[in-house]
């Protein structure tokens, strides 16, 4: 790297966008749903675009995505803020692994192993940039990263594996939080933890799950339920009320 030993680190933000939203149920992918008059997917662009803590921010989508481009074209001021990287996978964990090789090939010298990724799912359009500031100011000199997540309030009953519709047991809530995005660590460890999962065949959802199988412990930093995961169509409604509100 061309960077002198002063150099801070910097921050990027890693939008993966490549799945299909089969539970969403539409007919094209719903990162691009229109939601409170722009597209799911901008939501989350504008907001990484906001934050001047944000170096740049890269949005991973699928090789054939017919999409982006006309969404990208009606948002010029994300012209320069934003690149758009055809490398999606089949899983997020590939987009994401595929989405920091391509990130490395564009910034060459003006990147280091030790600058900080933000993974952010483009299905959590609630993130506002006090969220993803208070997650960046709380580890910035952490030594592992780590995550939004909230704390989980309900009592918890696990299905039996006969019937599901039935309870087997209570399971203590002590210690649970529910994992959410950004997932932010220092490239290097992200790349190799990913990568080690891969190679482990480990199935992974979140990018923290593979960080802990390095053994390392990523820091939980309070996140909001605004910031849910759009995954099905009763989400829409709720997705939109917090929209509306302002950042
Ligand atoms: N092959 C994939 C699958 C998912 N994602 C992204 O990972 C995030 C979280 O995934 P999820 O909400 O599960 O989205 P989908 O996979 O699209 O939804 P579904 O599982 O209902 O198909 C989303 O931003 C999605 O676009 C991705 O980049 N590449
Ligand atoms: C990464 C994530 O958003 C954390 O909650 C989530 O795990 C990804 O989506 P999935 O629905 O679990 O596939």
């Amino acid at each position: 790297m061309s960077q002198s030993p002063s150099h801070s680190p910097r921050y990027f933000g890693l939008i993966p966008a490549a799945g299909v939203g089969a539970r969403m149920g539409k007919e094209f992918p719903k990162q691009y749903l229109p939601l409170a008059g722009k597209p799911m997917l901008q939501h989350v662009l504008d907001t990484f675009a906001a934050s001047t803590l944000i170096t740049h921010t890269f949005v991973v989508v699928s090789a054939d995505d017919g999409y982006i481009a006309a969404m990208m074209a009606a948002a010029p001021h994300l012209a320069d803020r934003v690149t758009v990287l055809y490398h999606g996978g089949d899983s997020r964990h590939l987009s994401v692994l595929n989405g920091l090789a391509a990130m490395r090939g564009r910034l060459r010298d003006q990147f280091s192993d030790d600058d900080w990724v933000l993974v952010h799912d483009a299905a959590r359009p609630g993130l506002n940039v006090t969220l993803l500031e208070r997650l960046m100011a709380a580890l910035k000199e952490d030594d592992v990263g780590g995550l939004l997540a909230l704390p989980v309030v309900d009592t918890l009953k696990r299905g039996a594996s006969t019937d599901g519709e039935r309870v087997k047991e209570t399971v203590p809530r002590d210690a649970l939080w529910a994992a959410q995005t950004p997932q932010m660590f220092r490239y290097q460890l992200l790349q190799r933890a990913l990568s080690y999962a891969l190679d482990n065949a480990e199935q992974i959802t979140d990018d923290a799950s593979a960080v802990e199988m390095l053994g390392l412990q990523p820091r939980l930093v309070a996140g909001s339920p605004r910031n849910f995961k759009v995954t099905l169509p009763h989400d829409i409604e709720l997705a939109e009320l917090f929209l509306k509100e302002s950042k």
